[in-house]
């Protein structure tokens, strides 16, 4: 909707356009030209993410009502055969935090790839615990595929501040996603000085194994000013670049992609699509399979084929099922 409009309906309608910066359920906050609004749904059906632009009617006391949704750029979402989760609307790039230790799973790199890549997101791998040296090399050689693809890899350490990285988003509206362990509340709090209360109870829900809980929240970024320094923003400022702090990933299930979708958002077998002998072709074991081809001659890292193949045999029992995906 464009600037006007959404000036238009404010005079007319009293709606005020909203980003959510928090989901809770049926329950958003909403930062809008009028402050933070606690925000409900009119319906019962509540679709609503982190990242989300939307019309809100305020009511006073500081709550409002969801009226409409502007249309997203994009949408990160996972599903499992019989759950889907919003995760961000709206995102230009996904951080994929890894670490040096307690080890990480590089498959969980590729799905993170791949549903980002399915939905015209950046994806950056965050390499955290660079100051852990021991690991480094290993880490480096685990990565080195994504790397080999174009996939840009940040070396951080979290404990000692996130030098370069805070400079690197700036106008960025990212995501950080990982494992839990990998130093993601540190390194949210090293960038966000405002986030420290809130990681921590989400770290507690998780240890306690309540995997189910839903808690992504949305944090302005400050933008540098000329004389370089950063200047604080007021609460519900999200104007320029802003940063989604989301829980602990373990499983990032990509049931919602068909196998043409899987393979597209794989980059390094796009130039290859189409080019098999059979049209429906598996690339599983089929003769003249360009996929295959391209695998025993080194232009697809084994690793990544593996990673392929795992996830399309587990959207195929997801499908299975589930006949309805
Ligand atoms: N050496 C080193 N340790 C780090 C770094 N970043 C985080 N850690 C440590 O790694 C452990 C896990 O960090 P957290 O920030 O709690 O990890 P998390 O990924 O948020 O994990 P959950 O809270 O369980 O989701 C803590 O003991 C941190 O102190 C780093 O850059 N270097
Ligand atoms: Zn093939």
């Amino acid at each position: 909707m464009s600037q006007k409009k959404r000036h238009g309906n404010k005079e007319k309608d009293g709606t005020l356009a909203g980003l959510i910066v928090a989901a809770f359920g049926r329950h958003y906050e909403v930062a809008t030209p009028a402050g933070l609004l606690q925000c409900y749904t009119r319906g019962k059906k509540s679709s609503f993410a982190c990242g989300d632009r939307v019309e809100v009617v305020p009511g006073g006391d500081g709550q409002g009502v969801i009226d409409a949704l502007t249309p997203r750029h994009n949408l990160l979402w996972r599903s499992d055969a019989f759950r889907e989760k919003l995760i961000a609307a709206n995102l230009s790039h996904i951080l994929i935090v890894v670490a040096t230790e307690p080890g990480f799973s590089d498959l969980l790199v590729s799905r993170c790839i791949a549903a980002a890549e399915s939905q015209d997101i950046t994806p950056i791998i965050v390499l955290n615990k660079a100051d852990l040296g021991e690991r480094l090399d290993a880490s480096r050689a685990q990565l080195a595929p994504f790397r080999a693809l174009g996939y840009e890899v940040i070396e951080i350490s979290a404990l000692q501040g996130a030098a370069g990285l805070r400079e690197r988003l700036a106008g960025l509206h990212a995501i950080l996603v990982g494992q839990s362990g990998m130093g993601k509340s540190t390194l949210t709090n090293a960038l966000i000085p405002e986030a420290r209360a809130a990681t921590r109870e989400i770290s507690e829900a998780l240890d306690s194994g309540k995997h189910t809980t839903t808690f992504a929240r949305l944090y302005a970024l400050d933008e540098p000013t000329a004389a370089g320094e950063q200047v604080r923003k007021s609460a519900g400022n999200v104007e320029g670049g802003w940063l989604i702090d989301s829980p602990g990933l373990q499983v990032f299930g990509l049931a919602h992609l068909d196998a043409d979708e899987l393979a597209e958002s794989f980059v390094e077998f796009r130039p290859l699509l189409g080019q098999c002998r059979f049209r429906d072709c598996r690339h599983e074991a089929e003769p003249g399979c360009a996929l295959l081809a391209a695998l025993a001659d080194g232009r697809i890292a084994p690793r990544r084929f593996e990673h392929y193949r795992a996830i399309r045999a587990e959207i195929a029992e997801a499908k299975r099922l589930n006949p309805g995906w």
